[in-house]
């Protein structure tokens, strides 16, 4: 493995016209790790890497590697390897002729290419057209060319996209042993659930703008936890949870009381007299606290 580097997003704004796709974003991704880049369609993601990759010039800012711009790379291919989505490879021509000509073209050794189809599960179908490949099978070929120099870092636009359930457990524990060797994983995706179980760190955008930046348990920080309660007498409930202080918000099926444990509900209710027809703890879970973040920025 050669020359592990950070990623260094520093105030980086890219603007198409009118639109900023991307505004005075900036963020690290740290060696060792895997960061997921995050948010809906549109966010921005791609654009960033594409900026990140030197395929677009950013309006202004620097995305580097540890302070070098993709274009300044000494040796690119063997410093970064990057998967970006809809990669586009000759239908008539096989896997390995693909990565023979890429590697010959950057003096990577033959017989990493044979490497490269073992790591992604090609080795079988290299010598097939990649015409006929599922798009789990280009992805795989993406993400051979992405290893291809044995790179340090590893930049991954939407890897999972097309893979099956199989697919989808192979590539988590490829990222972890990437990740584990020292390398630096970005991988980007507009679901949470679908890396959450693979990543360290979460970079989360909406609308070209930073929301959360951390570590995947500083998201969990955000969870929330409210009690749903109702009563048959609903409005005598309601006014004895709002005489004891607490936050409620009428919904159809009860009462929502925010920030409390269902002891305390229950036990207001009691001390005042309100018999309860149910009583349930509601936790916001990961996924809601992502929509919730990206949702908070429209
Ligand atoms: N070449 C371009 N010209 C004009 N607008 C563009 C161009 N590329 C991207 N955009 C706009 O910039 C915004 C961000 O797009 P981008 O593709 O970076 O988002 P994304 O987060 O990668 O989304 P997706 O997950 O759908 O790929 C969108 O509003 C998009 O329409």
């Amino acid at each position: 493995m050669t020359d592990v580097r950070t990623i260094d997003i520093e105030a980086v704004t890219k603007r198409f016209g009118p639109v900023a796709a991307v505004n005075a974003l900036s963020f690290q991704v740290q060696p060792g790790r895997v960061t997921g880049f995050l948010g809906p369609n549109g966010a921005g993601k791609t654009t960033t890497l594409r900026m990140l990759l030197g395929l677009v010039r950013p309006s202004q800012g620097r995305a580097t590697f540890g302070g070098v711009p993709y274009s300044e790379l000494v040796s690119p291919l063997r410093t970064v390897g990057a998967a970006l989505e809809a990669a586009s490879f000759h239908p008539g021509r096989t896997a390995r002729n693909h990565l023979r000509v890429a590697a010959t073209a950057s003096g990577i050794a033959r017989s990493r290419v044979d490497e490269v189809l073992g790591l992604v599960g090609l080795a079988e179908f290299a010598d097939r057209r990649v015409g006929g490949y599922s798009l789990g099978m280009r992805q795989r070929l993406g993400l051979a060319f992405a290893l291809l120099g044995d790179p340090g870092v590893l930049v991954l636009d939407e890897p999972i996209n097309g893979l099956d359930p199989e697919g989808i457990k192979w590539i988590r524990s490829l990222l972890r042993a990437l990740a584990s060797e020292g390398r630096t994983v970005l991988v980007s995706s507009h679901l949470l659930s679908e890396v959450q179980q693979s990543v360290d760190d979460v970079v989360i955008i909406a609308r070209g703008e930073l929301v959360h930046s951390g570590t995947l348990a500083s998201l969990s920080a955000g969870d929330s936890v409210s009690v749903l309660v109702d009563a048959p007498d609903r409005s005598a409930l309601g006014d004895a949870l709002a005489a004891a202080g607490y936050a409620v918000t009428r919904a159809r099926s009860g009462l929502i009381v925010a920030g409390v444990e269902a002891e305390e509900v229950g036990r207001t209710a009691f001390e005042a007299g309100i018999p309860l027809s149910s009583l349930q703890r509601q936790s916001s879970g990961l996924e809601d606290t992502f929509l919730h973040l990206v949702e908070g920025n429209r």
